[in-house]
Protein backbone atom coordinates (compact mmCIF):
# COMPACT_ATOMS: atom_id res chain seq x y z
CA UNK A 1 0.00 0.00 0.00
CA UNK A 2 1.21 3.50 -0.40
CA UNK A 3 2.59 5.33 2.10
CA UNK A 4 2.02 9.26 3.01
CA UNK A 5 5.09 11.36 4.27
CA UNK A 6 3.85 15.18 5.37
CA UNK A 7 7.26 17.46 4.24
CA UNK A 8 6.96 19.41 7.72
CA UNK A 9 9.41 21.98 6.59
CA UNK A 10 6.37 23.42 4.61
CA UNK A 11 3.92 23.39 7.65
CA UNK A 12 2.96 26.42 9.15
CA UNK A 13 6.38 27.08 11.59
CA UNK A 14 4.33 29.08 14.31
CA UNK A 15 1.71 26.39 14.21
CA UNK A 16 3.83 23.16 14.46
CA UNK A 17 2.32 21.05 17.66
CA UNK A 18 -0.96 21.47 15.99
CA UNK A 19 0.30 20.96 12.60
CA UNK A 20 2.00 17.44 14.11
CA UNK A 21 -1.90 16.99 15.83
CA UNK A 22 -3.60 17.52 12.29
CA UNK A 23 -1.34 14.88 10.44
CA UNK A 24 -1.64 12.54 13.36
CA UNK A 25 -5.75 12.76 13.14
CA UNK A 26 -5.26 12.06 9.48
CA UNK A 27 -2.84 8.76 9.81
CA UNK A 28 -0.10 10.00 7.88
CA UNK A 29 2.74 7.53 7.67
CA UNK A 30 5.77 9.59 8.01
CA UNK A 31 7.47 13.15 8.41
CA UNK A 32 10.19 13.99 5.88
CA UNK A 33 12.29 16.51 7.09
CA UNK A 34 14.09 18.39 4.81
CA UNK A 35 18.29 19.15 6.31
CA UNK A 36 19.64 21.83 4.08
CA UNK A 37 22.96 23.41 4.44
CA UNK A 38 23.13 26.29 2.08
CA UNK A 39 25.70 24.57 -0.01
CA UNK A 40 24.58 21.76 -1.88
CA UNK A 41 21.50 23.31 -2.37
CA UNK A 42 20.70 27.30 -1.64
CA UNK A 43 18.79 27.14 1.13
CA UNK A 44 18.79 25.96 4.71
CA UNK A 45 16.36 23.72 6.22
CA UNK A 46 15.60 21.98 9.66
CA UNK A 47 18.28 21.95 12.44
CA UNK A 48 18.69 18.95 15.28
CA UNK A 49 16.53 20.45 18.18
CA UNK A 50 14.03 21.05 16.26
CA UNK A 51 13.43 17.95 14.85
CA UNK A 52 14.62 16.76 18.33
CA UNK A 53 11.54 18.16 19.69
CA UNK A 54 9.15 17.03 17.23
CA UNK A 55 10.22 13.55 17.99
CA UNK A 56 9.53 13.83 21.56
CA UNK A 57 5.83 15.20 20.50
CA UNK A 58 4.58 13.07 18.32
CA UNK A 59 5.11 9.23 17.15
CA UNK A 60 4.42 9.44 13.80
CA UNK A 61 8.20 8.22 12.79
CA UNK A 62 10.59 10.64 10.68
CA UNK A 63 12.18 10.61 7.73
CA UNK A 64 15.27 13.18 7.49
CA UNK A 65 16.60 13.92 4.04
CA UNK A 66 20.08 15.43 4.22
CA UNK A 67 20.56 17.84 1.01
CA UNK A 68 23.97 18.49 2.29
CA UNK A 69 27.27 18.31 1.48
CA UNK A 70 29.47 15.99 3.58
CA UNK A 71 26.92 13.64 4.89
CA UNK A 72 28.68 12.18 7.08
CA UNK A 73 29.27 15.01 9.11
CA UNK A 74 25.86 16.41 9.08
CA UNK A 75 23.87 12.79 9.59
CA UNK A 76 26.36 12.51 12.92
CA UNK A 77 24.45 15.62 14.40
CA UNK A 78 21.35 14.17 14.32
CA UNK A 79 21.47 10.45 14.75
CA UNK A 80 20.81 10.71 18.53
CA UNK A 81 17.17 11.74 17.62
CA UNK A 82 17.01 7.97 16.04
CA UNK A 83 14.65 8.89 12.88
CA UNK A 84 13.32 5.71 11.28
CA UNK A 85 14.93 6.59 7.57
CA UNK A 86 18.04 8.91 7.10
CA UNK A 87 18.68 10.09 3.17
CA UNK A 88 21.78 10.76 1.77
CA UNK A 89 22.50 12.37 -1.72
CA UNK A 90 24.41 10.38 -4.24
CA UNK A 91 26.20 13.18 -5.53
CA UNK A 92 27.58 14.64 -2.31
CA UNK A 93 30.06 11.18 -1.66
CA UNK A 94 31.55 8.42 -3.41
CA UNK A 95 31.54 6.33 -0.94
CA UNK A 96 27.81 5.21 -0.40
CA UNK A 97 28.87 2.49 1.71
CA UNK A 98 30.53 4.14 4.31
CA UNK A 99 27.26 6.32 5.19
CA UNK A 100 25.05 3.38 5.25
CA UNK A 101 27.17 1.76 7.28
CA UNK A 102 26.90 4.65 9.11
CA UNK A 103 23.18 4.47 9.18
CA UNK A 104 22.45 1.57 9.50
CA UNK A 105 25.25 0.61 12.37
CA UNK A 106 22.91 3.48 14.40
CA UNK A 107 19.59 0.95 14.23
CA UNK A 108 18.35 3.79 11.16
CA UNK A 109 16.78 2.58 7.74
CA UNK A 110 19.20 4.13 5.39
CA UNK A 111 18.14 5.68 1.97
CA UNK A 112 19.88 7.12 -0.60
CA UNK A 113 18.87 10.26 -3.02
CA UNK A 114 19.35 11.15 -6.19
CA UNK A 115 18.50 15.04 -7.66
CA UNK A 116 16.35 14.73 -10.85
CA UNK A 117 19.53 15.05 -13.25
CA UNK A 118 21.49 12.11 -11.17
CA UNK A 119 21.11 8.98 -13.54
CA UNK A 120 19.94 5.47 -11.73
CA UNK A 121 23.18 4.29 -13.14
CA UNK A 122 25.20 5.56 -10.29
CA UNK A 123 23.22 4.07 -7.63
CA UNK A 124 21.86 0.55 -9.31
CA UNK A 125 24.92 -1.21 -7.22
CA UNK A 126 23.61 -0.49 -3.70
CA UNK A 127 20.18 -1.00 -4.54
CA UNK A 128 20.28 -4.25 -3.11
CA UNK A 129 21.54 -2.61 0.17
CA UNK A 130 19.47 0.39 0.94
CA UNK A 131 15.63 0.33 2.58
CA UNK A 132 14.40 2.88 0.29
CA UNK A 133 15.54 5.70 -2.37
CA UNK A 134 14.59 8.70 -2.57
CA UNK A 135 13.83 10.20 -6.25
CA UNK A 136 13.41 14.13 -6.23
CA UNK A 137 10.91 15.19 -8.85
CA UNK A 138 12.16 18.25 -8.34
CA UNK A 139 15.93 19.97 -8.04
CA UNK A 140 16.07 19.70 -3.92
CA UNK A 141 16.23 23.40 -1.92
CA UNK A 142 12.48 24.39 -2.94
CA UNK A 143 8.93 23.96 -2.66
CA UNK A 144 6.84 24.86 -5.41
CA UNK A 145 8.62 23.37 -8.32
CA UNK A 146 7.62 21.99 -11.37
CA UNK A 147 7.40 18.65 -11.94
CA UNK A 148 10.14 16.69 -13.79
CA UNK A 149 8.09 13.97 -16.22
CA UNK A 150 11.54 12.46 -17.36
CA UNK A 151 11.65 11.25 -13.15
CA UNK A 152 9.17 8.98 -14.14
CA UNK A 153 11.23 6.50 -16.66
CA UNK A 154 13.64 6.49 -14.00
CA UNK A 155 11.28 5.17 -11.47
CA UNK A 156 10.46 2.59 -13.80
CA UNK A 157 14.14 1.73 -14.44
CA UNK A 158 14.28 1.27 -10.47
CA UNK A 159 11.30 -0.81 -10.30
CA UNK A 160 13.27 -3.09 -12.97
CA UNK A 161 16.81 -3.57 -11.36
CA UNK A 162 14.92 -4.41 -7.83
CA UNK A 163 12.75 -7.21 -9.71
CA UNK A 164 16.56 -9.15 -9.83
CA UNK A 165 18.11 -8.16 -6.68
CA UNK A 166 16.49 -10.11 -3.56
CA UNK A 167 16.01 -6.62 -2.25
CA UNK A 168 13.28 -3.94 -2.67
CA UNK A 169 13.81 -0.98 -1.12
CA UNK A 170 10.77 1.48 -1.16
CA UNK A 171 11.14 3.70 -3.95
CA UNK A 172 10.03 7.45 -2.01
CA UNK A 173 8.88 10.78 -4.44
CA UNK A 174 9.47 14.52 -3.78
CA UNK A 175 8.50 16.90 -5.58
CA UNK A 176 5.11 18.75 -6.60
CA UNK A 177 3.50 15.85 -5.60
CA UNK A 178 -0.05 16.15 -5.59
CA UNK A 179 -3.88 15.16 -7.15
CA UNK A 180 -1.99 15.69 -10.94
CA UNK A 181 1.00 14.18 -10.50
CA UNK A 182 -0.13 11.18 -7.79
CA UNK A 183 -1.71 8.81 -10.35
CA UNK A 184 1.49 8.96 -12.23
CA UNK A 185 4.41 8.09 -9.86
CA UNK A 186 2.09 5.15 -8.48
CA UNK A 187 1.71 4.08 -12.08
CA UNK A 188 5.60 4.33 -12.30
CA UNK A 189 6.02 2.19 -9.17
CA UNK A 190 6.93 5.03 -6.34
CA UNK A 191 5.76 3.74 -2.71
CA UNK A 192 5.53 6.49 -0.82
CA UNK A 193 4.65 10.00 -1.31
CA UNK A 194 5.89 13.45 -0.01
CA UNK A 195 3.46 15.79 0.34
CA UNK A 196 4.17 19.69 0.76
CA UNK A 197 3.26 22.95 -0.21
CA UNK A 198 1.50 21.53 -3.82
CA UNK A 199 -0.73 19.06 -1.60
CA UNK A 200 -1.86 18.89 2.25
CA UNK A 201 0.27 22.44 3.13
CA UNK A 202 -1.54 24.50 0.37
CA UNK A 203 -2.98 26.44 2.76
CA UNK A 204 -6.81 25.64 1.45
CA UNK A 205 -7.36 22.84 4.20
CA UNK A 206 -8.10 22.00 7.30
CA UNK A 207 -8.05 18.17 7.14
CA UNK A 208 -5.36 16.52 6.28
CA UNK A 209 -6.94 13.24 5.36
CA UNK A 210 -7.95 14.74 2.66
CA UNK A 211 -4.78 13.79 1.06
CA UNK A 212 -3.95 10.90 2.58
CA UNK A 213 -5.58 8.07 1.21
CA UNK A 214 -5.54 4.79 2.05
O1 LIG B 1 12.09 18.83 -0.50
C1 LIG B 1 11.38 19.67 -0.91
C2 LIG B 1 12.00 20.60 -1.84
O2 LIG B 1 13.38 20.32 -1.84
C3 LIG B 1 9.99 19.73 -0.40
O3 LIG B 1 9.83 18.68 0.52
C4 LIG B 1 8.95 19.50 -1.42
O4 LIG B 1 9.40 19.65 -2.72
C5 LIG B 1 7.83 20.39 -1.15
O5 LIG B 1 6.70 20.01 -1.83
P1 LIG B 1 6.06 20.84 -3.03
O6 LIG B 1 6.92 20.61 -4.21
O7 LIG B 1 4.69 20.25 -3.13
O8 LIG B 1 6.03 22.27 -2.63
Amino acid sequence: MVKFAASIICANQLELKQELQKLENAHIDMLHCDIMDGVFVNNLGMGPYVIEQIKEYTKIPLDLHFATVDPEKFIKLFLYIKPEYISFHAETTEDYYKIINLIKGSGIKASIAISPETSVNVIKDVLKDIDMILMMTVNPGFAGQVFRKDVLGKIRQVKEICKNNNNNPLIEVDGNINEKTIPDVINAGADVLVLGTSSIFNNKINDYSHYVKK
